[in-house]
């Protein structure tokens, strides 16, 4: 039998203080009578989960140590798991990742973390005007996505205000499913095109301050302030005061919305820069006359000519040179 810690038997000790007994030689997996959790937020050290139909709080066993529960996780919870007000279940397990959304807080910070667990897609909100779009942080949210292995989703608000389609010209070689909304368009069909693109899908959304990712968010989930004030209740916060994502049910299909307040920008520090070349797939072919090793941002890079020869647009290759003039800086210093 393999033996874990110092003492061995000190399950079989707990096990008998609860009544029940277990055979010595038949050891089973620790809180076998655990349930299932879906992590909706954090919140300093309270983790709001849904366990069936019940919104539990919860916190960390300390068997877990520094092991973190972010948004998206599948954790297992034990004690009382009734959701009744002031209980305090315990999260024992953490189930494994299938994604992991990481962001360091700047490029020179090398502390990451993971923001959100087991999303599939990334949406990025940009407005089209009003603040000016940033191609230069779409791109960040691109690797980002990439390196997480997330599928990207190009969200273009307020096209009222201005066309969408400069913009999309530049990524529309990528290959990047998107959509163009108005709020003055939300009606149910513009709503439910989108809701198409989201659904069965655990999408995180980021977006920087004001581009209309609430606007956007409360049209996809018209109960949210339902769903916010739910878990602020438990919580015991303001409603308005949500500082960690939220994962909010999307009504009508599997999939789960995850409204990222905290991600304002991505550091790529964590990232390997040999790997930001993948987020550029329509520049990758022009890499195979590079040099071993090439940084892509060197004198005998063969993406230069590539381009000029007019294989992809001038204007990705100033992107990737951008992203990588970002990581140099920090590097060198
Ligand atoms: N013209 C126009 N304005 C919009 C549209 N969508 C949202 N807005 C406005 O843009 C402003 C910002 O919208 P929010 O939804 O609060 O943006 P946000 O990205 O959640 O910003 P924060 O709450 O600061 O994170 C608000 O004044 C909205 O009314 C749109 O489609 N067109
Ligand atoms: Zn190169």
């Amino acid at each position: 039998m393999r033996r874990y810690g110092k003492n061995p038997d000190e399950d079989d000790i707990r096990t008998r203080a609860r009544g029940r007994s277990r055979p010595r030689t038949h050891r089973r997996p620790a809180h076998e009578d655990a349930e299932e959790g879906f992590v909706v937020t954090v919140d300093r050290g309270r983790v709001t989960c849904l366990v069936g139909e019940r919104v539990v709080t919860a916190m960390k066993a300390r068997e877990l140590g520094r092991k973190s529960v972010v948004v998206g996780d599948r954790v297992a919870v034990v004690g009382d798991l009734s959701g009744k007000k002031d209980t305090l279940a315990r999260i024992v397990r953490v189930e494994e990742r299938s994604s992991a959304l990481r962001r360091t807080a700047d490029d020179d910070d090398p502390f990451e973390r993971v923001v959100v667990a087991n999303a599939d897609q990334l949406a990025i909100v940009t407005a089209l005007a009003d603040p000016e779009p940033r191609p230069r942080l779409i791109d960040r949210c691109l690797v980002a996505a990439y390196d997480a292995g997330l599928d990207p989703l190009l969200i273009l608000t307020k096209s009222d205000l201005a066309p969408a389609g400069p913009l999309l010209e530049t990524y529309l070689p990528l290959g990047i499913r998107h959509v163009v909304t108005t709020r003055e368009q939300f009606d149910e069909d513009t709503v439910a095109g989108v809701r198409e693109l989201l659904s069965e899908r655990v999408t995180a959304f980021v977006g920087h301050s004001g581009v209309g990712k609430t606007t956007l968010v409360n049209a996809l989930v018209p109960d949210r302030q339902r769903a916010t004030g739910e878990v602020n209740a438990v919580t015991g916060r303001g409603r308005h005061t949500t500082v960690s994502a939220l994962a909010l049910p999307l009504p009508g299909t599997r999939g789960w919305v995850i409204d990222t307040p905290g991600v304002r920008s991505f550091g790529l520090h964590h990232i390997d820069p040999s790997r930001v070349i993948h987020a550029f797939p329509d520049l990758e072919p022009g890499t195979e006359g590079c040099p071993r090793a090439c940084g892509h941002d060197e004198p005998d890079c063969a993406l230069d000519d590539w381009v000029a020869e007019g294989h992809a647009d001038p204007a990705r290759l100033y992107s990737l040179r951008r992203l990588l003039a970002t990581r140099e800086r920090h590097e060198g210093d």
